[in-house]
C-alpha cells in the first residue's frame, strides 16, 4: 500500500484527490496538509506527495521534499519563470511528475496536436481557446501554455516570443507564425481547451472537456503509483502514459 500525502487538502482538487486516493486499492490517504500547518510530520509519515496547492507553495514543498528524499506529483499550474526553474533543479535530486494536465483525454490531446502542427503548423494560423470556472486564479491555464509551447516548438519559435493573449484595438492583419491565446472565465466549468489550425478554405479544431475533477484526480494517482523506484528526474504525464514513446 502507498501512502500519500495530500497537500492542498481543503480544495477542489485536494478532495477530489483524497476520493481518488481512497478508491484505489494501492494507495492509501497517508496524511493531508493545508496553509498554515506544519509540513514535515506529515512528509515523514509518507511515500510519495501530491500537490495541488498555490504556485506559492511550490519551492517550500520541494525543499522538504528533497530533503527527505520523497518523490512528488506537482499538479499546481500558475509557476513563475524562477519556480519552474526550481522544479527543474529539485528533479535533480528527487522524481518528480509535474503536469498542467493529469486527465488522459488531455495528455492524448497534447500527442494530437504535436502532431497536427507537425502537418499543418506551416502553413495554419494557430490558436488555442480555454474556459474555466469563475473560481480559477491563473491565466492561460497552464494546459493552454502547454498546448501554444507544443504548437511554437513545431514552428521553431519560443512560447514566450509567439504567444498573444487576446487581441484588441487595431491590431492589424494576422502575422504569420503569431499564436493566439484566449481565456475565458465563467460558472463552474471543469475545462475545456481547443486548438484551431485554421488556413484558407478549411480549419481544424481539437477539442477537450472535461466534467468531472476525478479525471484529474485519478490521474495524479496514477501518476504517484508510478513514480516508485523511478529515478530522480523531471517526468510529465505523457511519460507515465508511455506516449513519450509513440
Ligand atoms: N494539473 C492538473 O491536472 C490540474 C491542476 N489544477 C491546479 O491545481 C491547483 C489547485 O486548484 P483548485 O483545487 O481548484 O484550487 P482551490 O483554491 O480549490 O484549492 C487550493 C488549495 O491550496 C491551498 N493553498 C492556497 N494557498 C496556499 C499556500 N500558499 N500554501 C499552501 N497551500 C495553499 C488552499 O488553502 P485555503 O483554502 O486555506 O486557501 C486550498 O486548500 C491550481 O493551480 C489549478 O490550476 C487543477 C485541476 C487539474
Ligand atoms: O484550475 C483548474 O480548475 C484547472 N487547472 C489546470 C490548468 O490550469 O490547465 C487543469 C484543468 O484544466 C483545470
Amino acid at each position: 500500500m502507498i501512502s500519500i500525502l495530500v497537500t492542498g487538502s481543503s480544495g477542489r482538487m485536494g478532495q477530489a484527490v483524497q476520493e481518488a486516493v481512497t478508491q484505489n486499492p494501492e494507495t492509501c490517504v497517508g496524511a493531508t496538509h493545508d496553509q498554515g500547518q506544519e509540513l514535515y510530520p506529515a512528509l515523514a509519515k509518507c511515500d510519495v506527495v501530491i500537490d495541488f496547492s498555490h504556485h506559492g507553495f511550490t519551492s517550500t514543498l520541494l525543499a522538504e521534499a528533497v530533503a527527505n528524499n520523497k518523490p512528488v506529483v506537482i499538479g499546481t499550474t500558475g509557476h513563475t519563470d524562477l519556480e519552474r526553474q526550481e522544479i527543474m533543479d529539485a528533479a535533480a535530486s528527487i522524481p518528480i511528475v509535474f503536469a498542467s494536465n493529469y486527465s488522459v483525454g488531455v495528455n492524448t490531446l497534447f500527442w494530437l496536436t504535436r502532431k497536427a502542427a507537425q502537418i499543418l503548423g506551416g502553413s495554419c494560423d494557430m490558436e488555442v481557446m480555454e474556459m474555466h470556472h469563475r473560481h480559477k486564479i491563473d491565466a492561460p491555464s497552464g494546459t493552454a501554455r502547454t498546448l501554444a509551447e507544443i504548437l511554437s516548438g513545431a514552428i521553431d519559435r519560443n512560447y514566450e516570443d509567439s504567444v498573444v493573449f487576446g487581441r484588441s484595438g487595431l491590431v492589424g492583419p494576422r502575422p504569420d507564425n503569431e499564436i493566439g491565446m484566449h481565456s475565458l472565465r465563467g460558472g463552474d466549468v471543469v475545462g475545456d481547451h481547443t486548438v484551431v489550425f485554421a488556413s484558407d478554405g478549411e480549419r481544424l479544431e481539437l477539442t477537450h472537456k472535461a466534467s468531472s475533477r476525478m479525471t484529474f484526480a485519478s490521474g495524479a494517482v496514477r501518476a504517484a503509483l508510478w513514480l516508485q523506484g523511478k529515478e530522480p528526474r523531471l517526468y510529465n504525464m505523457e511519460d507515465v502514459l508511455g506516449l513519450s514513446k509513440l
